[in-house]
């Protein structure tokens, strides 16, 4: 079973293509949680019983677990969206040289899918393709501001740089694994990328926080597959710190609801 078929069933049981990311700002988490041995584990813990009805997958940035604490707060959050049958995809955005990211690709042994940077090329992303069960997906246009600055160059043979990546990734498709990421401020670029790449799969982030176009998201960011359009389109700040205080939870299961609500207008 492939990632994506397994992302299909979860999309077909919740009729949500919404990502919840699990970003959990030290900063921000609420006051009475701050006692916990992982602050970060009690409150993704919340997070999860409150939003996994309307969660096609969880997506945890790993920017916010990169501390001892941090990865035992991962861990357990994996485990617990796992028992709750909803896939994460760990973002990541790792690649390296062949030794080094032949290591990065052992966090696959812990996530269904990964998040990878296409810079040093295909060598750099071989460990993790070679995860036929995993989904990877490769940024490709990403929803920062500055993601123009290189992916927007055009080069000699017309194309930008962000479609050859598109092209190298249905190229790097063998196992039907590999998916895009393409972001809701993108919109132009998003819909240019699908009729491209017709069959890959986008995670599309920025909505929510970033301002993202909604529509956009899901008329372009999913790929049909066997009557089911798979895809998903992330929102972090937006759902887990959607209320403060002792019913944050309540705020972010009613915040991941409106969303889930919102994208089904338009699949
Ligand atoms: O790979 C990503 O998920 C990603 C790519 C991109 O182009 N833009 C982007 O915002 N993201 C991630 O998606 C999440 C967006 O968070 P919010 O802006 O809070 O919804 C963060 O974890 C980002 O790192």
């Amino acid at each position: 079973m492939t990632f994506f078929d397994t992302l299909a069933d979860r999309i077909r049981a919740t009729d949500s293509v919404v990502s919840v990311g699990l970003d959990p700002d030290p900063s921000r988490i609420p006051e009475h949680l701050q006692e916990y041995d992982l602050p970060r584990w009690a409150f993704n813990r919340r997070i999860i019983d409150a939003t996994h009805e309307f969660a096609a997958c969880y997506k945890p940035n790993a920017a916010f677990y990169e501390d001892p604490d941090g990865w035992r707060a991962l861990t357990e959050t994996i485990a617990y969206a796992h028992g709750k049958d909803v896939p994460v995809l760990l973002d990541a955005k790792r690649a390296d040289i062949g030794n080094t990211t032949r290591q990065y690709a052992g966090l696959l042994d812990r996530a269904d899918a990964i998040t990878v940077n296409p810079y040093m090329g295909r060598d750099s992303l071989q460990p993790f393709l070679d995860r036929q069960e995993k989904g990877v997906f490769v940024l490709c246009r990403t929803s920062n501001p500055g993601g123009a600055d290189l992916q927007d160059l055009e080069l000699d043979s017309g194309e930008t740089v962000y479609e050859r990546v598109a092209a190298l990734a249905d190229l790097w498709n063998a196992n039907d694994n590999v998916g895009l990421v393409v972001g809701a401020t993108a919109p132009e670029e998003l819909e240019s990328l699908r009729e491209q790449v017709p069959d890959i799969p986008f995670l599309v982030p920025g909505v929510g926080a970033q301002g993202g176009d909604v529509e956009a998201a899901v008329e372009y960011g999913l790929a049909d597959r066997d009557g089911v359009g798979v895809g998903l389109v992330n929102s972090s700040r937006g759902i887990i710190f959607a209320g403060e205080g002792e019913n944050f939870d309540k705020a972010a299961r009613g915040s991941a609801k409106q969303l889930r609500d919102r994208l089904n207008r338009y699949r």
